[in-house]
């Protein structure tokens, strides 16, 4: 198999990252060409020597909270065509589930994630860099309806977790990632431009 290209999605939390590579996928699926989707979200740190009330607070929004080491390890494996022991996580436990999933590598690997453009030793192993660019409020109004009907949160954490770290972090690390960016893309998972640009960017990167 050729090496597989990977394509490296971010932006703030609530920007529209998970329906762009949603839409992506499709795109691809049309093409007929198999693709592997990654999550950064299931690299977050397994937190199980910790009682809730300390994993409650934790600063999710944080470079820290993530081990990109083992996310690092896992895109360098499925680069040289191995297969992967993929992690899954619980938002509402905040840790790891103790299974995994056996992932094989595909020609495409779309990686979707708050902190992928943020960490320089992780964007070498980028062919497209994608950058979602959303203003915050609607970012903020969207987290909340999803964080309350998905992530078993309460509009009050939603707002004081906001406050706290998810704006605070986004300034500080996820707003200057979007310098590092190859495509910049504004209207969210539906901008179908952006999606066809980069699907056809790919489909010719292929052959
Ligand atoms: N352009 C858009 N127009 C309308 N709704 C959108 C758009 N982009 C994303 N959404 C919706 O916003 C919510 C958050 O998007 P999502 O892709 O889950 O964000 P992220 O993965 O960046 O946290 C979802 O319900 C999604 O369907
Ligand atoms: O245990 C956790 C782990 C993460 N979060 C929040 O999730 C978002 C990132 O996920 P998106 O799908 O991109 O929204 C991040 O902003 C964390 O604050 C959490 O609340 N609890």
């Amino acid at each position: 198999m050729q090496t597989p290209l990977i394509i490296a999605i971010s932006g703030a939390s609530g920007s529209g990252k998970s329906l762009f590579t949603e839409n992506l996928l499709k795109a691809f699926s049309e093409q007929g060409r198999p693709v592997q989707i990654l999550r950064e979200d299931h690299y977050y740190k397994a937190q199980d020597h910790l009682p809730m009330a300390e994993r409650e607070k934790n600063n999710y929004d944080h470079p820290n909270a993530f081990e990109h080491s083992l996310l690092k390890e896992h895109l360098e494996q499925l680069r040289s065509g191995d297969e992967i022991d993929y992690p899954h996580y619980c938002y509402k436990t905040h840790t790891r589930l103790p299974e995994t999933e056996r992932l094989k590598p595909a020609p495409v690997i779309i990686l979707e994630g708050i902190m992928l453009l943020a960490r320089p030793d992780l964007l070498p192993l980028y062919d497209v860099k994608v950058f979602i660019d959303t203003p915050l409020d609607i970012c903020l109004m969207r987290r909340m309806m999803r964080d309350v009907k998905e992530r078993g949160r309460t509009l009050e954490s939603v707002a004081n977790q906001y406050e706290t770290t998810v704006k605070p972090m986004y300034h500080q690390f996820i707003e200057p990632s979007r310098f590092t960016a190859d495509v910049v893309v504004t209207q969210g998972g539906k901008n179908f431009i952006a999606l066809d640009v980069i699907s056809s960017h790919i489909k010719q990167a292929l052959q």
